[in-house]
C-alpha cells in the first residue's frame, strides 16, 4: 500500500505537467488516494460529480501513469469524502498529492474543487457520531508543494516573502491587508498558499480561506441565486484569516466588488488579516472603486519583482533536487542549469515547465541532461524567450530610427515629429511586450493610460492608409526581435 501511495505522489508531477496546473488544482489535488488494488485505484472524491468527472476526463492518463510506474491499474473507483475531512499529506510523501496519512487531522482550510457546488442528493451522509457540523468554508484547494520550505528568496522577492512569513506567524496584526502583486509566474500564488498552510499548522482552531477572486464571484453570485446572501456573509465575516488572489478579476464587476469591499472592511474592523495578490498594484487595477483601491493600499503593498539571474538559478537548483528524488538515476550536465537560467527570463512557470520537460524527457529516452538535449527538447520555449523585448529597447530602437533623442520621446512635446514616433513606440511597446496600459503610460514619461489606448487607435488606424508608416513598423519589429 505504502507503494501504491508513493507512484501515486510520483506521477501526480507529470500529471499536472500533463494536463496544466489549472486542471491539476481544481480536479486532481482534491482527490484522496485511498488504494491501488486488483487493478482498480480507489479515491475520495468530495461529490458524485465530481468523481464522474475524473473519470471522463483523466481516468486514461491515470490509469497510463500509475501503469506505467509498475503499479498496474485499469479502472478507478471512487468514494465520498463529503463533509469529512481530508486527510493531510503525510510527512513522508510531502509531494502532497493526497496520500493517505496515518494519523488524519483536522484542516479548517477546505479543499474541494471550485466552482463546483455540491448538489443534495450528492451530499454525503454524516460521519457516525458526528458533532454539529462546522459551516463549510468555500475555499479554492491548497496545494502543499507551495509552502516556504520550498520557496526561493533572493533579492527581488525578499520584501514580498518577509511579509508574508510576518503574516503567517499570527500574532498582532500589523499591516492590514498584505497586498501583493506582481507579474505572471512570479511566485505570489505560492507565497499565498504558503502563508495558509503556515498559518493552518500553527493555529489549528483558526480559519484560513483562501479563494481566488473568480471563487468569491462565484460564491457570491450563487447566493444571490438561492437568496442566501445572509450565510454567505457570515461565512466570509467568520474567518480568521482571508486570502483572496487574483483580486484584479473582479475590478468592473459592480455587486462583487461591493460585496468584497464590505466583507474585507468587516474583516479589517475586526483585526482580521487580509492577504490579496493581484498582478498589478492596486492604482493600476481598472474599473476598481476609488473607495476599494484606496482600502487596498491601507496595509503593505509589495511588489514581486521579476526574477534576477542568481534567484533563477536558486529556484532551478531547488526543482533539481526534487526532480532528483523522483528519478534518481537521471544526470544532468554542468552549465544546463546556468543556461536555462540565462535564457528562460520571463517567469517562473515557463523555466519550472522547462526542467519538468526535460527530467520527463531523460526518464524517457535514458539519456543524459546536456546542452544538445535542452536545444532538441526545449528549442520553442528557447525561441519564445528569444523574442522578449523591452520597452527600454523599443525607445532607444524608435528613437534611433527617427533621429530623435530618448528624451524627446519621454518629453510632453506634441509636434507631430516627435508625437508620431512616440505613439508608434508605444504600439510596439503593446504588441511586443506583456506591460500593461498603464505600466507603458509610465514608462512613456508619465503618461496616462488613455493616451495609450489613443496612440494605439492611431496607429492601427494609420496602418491602414499610410504605407510608408507600416513598413516603418514592420521594419523596427524585425529588428527588436531579431
Ligand atoms: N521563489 C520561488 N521559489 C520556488 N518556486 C517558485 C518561486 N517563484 C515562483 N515559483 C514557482 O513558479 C510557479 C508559478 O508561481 P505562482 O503560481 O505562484 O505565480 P503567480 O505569481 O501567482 O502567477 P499568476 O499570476 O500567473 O498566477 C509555481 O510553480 C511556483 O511554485
Amino acid at each position: 500500500m505504502e507503494q501504491e501511495a508513493t507512484v501515486w505522489s510520483r506521477i501526480c508531477g507529470p500529471l499536472e505537467a500533463a494536463i496544466g496546473r489549472d486542471a491539476f488544482t481544481a480536479w486532481i489535488a482534491p482527490l484522496r488516494f485511498r488504494s491501488a488494488e486488483n487493478g482498480v485505484a480507489q479515491f475520495g472524491v468530495p461529490t458524485t460529480f465530481f468523481g464522474n468527472w475524473v473519470e471522463r476526463n483523466y481516468r486514461d492518463i491515470i490509469v497510463g501513469l500509475m501503469t506505467s510506474e509498475g503499479v498496474p491499474v485499469d479502472r478507478l473507483s471512487f468514494d465520498i469524502i463529503g463533509n469529512a475531512r481530508p486527510a493531510p499529506v503525510p510527512a513522508a510523501l510531502s509531494n502532497g498529492y493526497g496520500a493517505p496519512a496515518p494519523q488524519p487531522q483536522p484542516t479548517p482550510v477546505q479543499r474541494h474543487a471550485p466552482a463546483l457546488s455540491r448538489a443534495p442528493e450528492q451530499a454525503a451522509p454524516p460521519p457516525a457520531a458526528a458533532a454539529a457540523p462546522e459551516p463549510e468554508l468555500p475555499g479554492s484547494p491548497l496545494d502543499p508543494r507551495y509552502n516556504f520550505d520550498n520557496f526561493v528568496v533572493g533579492k527581488p522577492n525578499e520584501l514580498a516573502h518577509a511579509a508574508a512569513r510576518r503574516v503567517a506567524e499570527g500574532g498582532p496584526v500589523s499591516f492590514n491587508p498584505l497586498f501583493l502583486y506582481g507579474g505572471v509566474g512570479l511566485g505570489k500564488t505560492h507565497l499565498m498558499h504558503a502563508i495558509a498552510l503556515e498559518y493552518q499548522r500553527q493555529f489549528p482552531g483558526k480559519k484560513v480561506l483562501y479563494l481566488s477572486a473568480e471563487h468569491f464571484m462565484y460564491k457570491f453570485v450563487q447566493s444571490l441565486r438561492f437568496k442566501d446572501t445572509l450565510s454567505f456573509k457570515q461565512i466570509f465575516r467568520s474567518v480568521d484569516v482571508l486570502m483572496v488572489d487574483d483580486v484584479q478579476f473582479i475590478s468592473g464587476k459592480g455587486s462583487t466588488q461591493e460585496e468584497f469591499f464590505h466583507t474585507f472592511n468587516a474583516l479589517v474592523e475586526q483585526r482580521k488579516q487580509v492577504v490579496i495578490s493581484a498582478d498589478r498594484a492596486p492604482g493600476e487595477i481598472d474599473g476598481l472603486e476609488d473607495r476599494i483601491r484606496s482600502r487596498l493600499q491601507w496595509g503593505l503593498v509589495v511588489d514581486v519583482h521579476p526574477t534576477d539571474y542568481e534567484l533563477r538559478l536558486g529556484i532551478l537548483q531547488s526543482k533539481a533536487e526534487t526532480h532528483f528524488a523522483a528519478q534518481p538515476d537521471v544526470q544532468l550536465a554542468s552549465g544546463v542549469i546556468e543556461f536555462l537560467a540565462h535564457r528562460i527570463s520571463s517567469n517562473v512557470r515557463i523555466l519550472e515547465g522547462a526542467l519538468t520537460r526535460l527530467f520527463a524527457f531523460a526518464g524517457l529516452v535514458g539519456r543524459r541532461i546536456d546542452l544538445d538535449m535542452v536545444q532538441e527538447c526545449l528549442a520553442d520555449t528557447l525561441r519564445a524567450s528569444d523574442r522578449k523585448v523591452t520597452i527600454d529597447e523599443i525607445i532607444r530602437k524608435v528613437a534611433e530610427h527617427y533621429n530623435l533623442k530618448i528624451n524627446d520621446l519621454l518629453s510632453a512635446r506634441r509636434a507631430r515629429s516627435v508625437a508620431r514616433p512616440r505613439q508608434i513606440a508605444m504600439f510596439l511597446a503593446k504588441s511586443l511586450t506583456s506591460k500593461s496600459l498603464p505600466e507603458i503610460g509610465r514608462r512613456f514619461g508619465g503618461r496616462d493610460h488613455t493616451t495609450v489606448i489613443h496612440a494605439l487607435r492611431k496607429i492601427e488606424e494609420l496602418r491602414q492608409t499610410d504605407s510608408g508608416l507600416a513598413e516603418d513598423i514592420e521594419l523596427l519589429r524585425r529588428m527588436l526581435e531579431a
